[in-house]
């Protein structure tokens, strides 16, 4: 039998400090290619992240996933985490990584797809600000 496939949302928020600095530039490239984004004592977003899961309806439950069960997964694996953080100077992630919207999309995706079933496809959506977001991965 083929069971009907469904995308379920689950969206978070999270505030969070960086600054989008390359080491191997001069400060005067750092500044021409990130602008404001380089600011040396850093500069804040508000984040909202939208987190899809794609698969299968269970027939008994009626459920993809339990969309309560996604969010605690959410905030115990990446808000508990970042939010209020300085993501340059507080995190592991973002020690040695650009702290771009493409990057931090990658790093959630990959902390989450470690807690979600293979059987699920994952997608992560970014809003680094109301009109700037990315998605991540691009396919699925
Ligand atoms: N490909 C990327 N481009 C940009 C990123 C990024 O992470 N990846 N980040 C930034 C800035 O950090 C930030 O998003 C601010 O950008 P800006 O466009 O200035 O912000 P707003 O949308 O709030 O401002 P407008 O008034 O609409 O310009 C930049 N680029």
């Amino acid at each position: 039998m083929i069971l009907p496939r469904v995308s379920v949302f689950r969206k978070e928020h999270f505030n969070a400090a960086h600054r989008l600095h390359n080491p191997n530039w001069s400060d005067d490239k750092n500044e021409r290619v990130y602008g404001k984004c380089n600011n040396y004592n850093y500069h804040g977003h508000n984040y909202d992240l939208i987190v899809q899961l794609t698969g299968e309806v269970d027939p008994e439950t009626g459920y993809v996933f339990d969309m309560k069960v996604l969010g605690d997964l959410i905030r115990e694996h990446i808000t508990d985490k970042f939010d209020h953080k300085n993501l340059n100077l507080d995190t592991e992630e973002f020690k040695d990584l650009n702290p771009s919207a493409e990057n931090i999309a990658i790093v959630i995706y990959n902390l989450l797809r470690k807690e979600i079933s293979t059987n699920l496809d994952l997608k992560i959506r970014l809003y680094e600000t109301e009109r700037n977001f990315v998605e991540y991965p691009t396919h699925g």
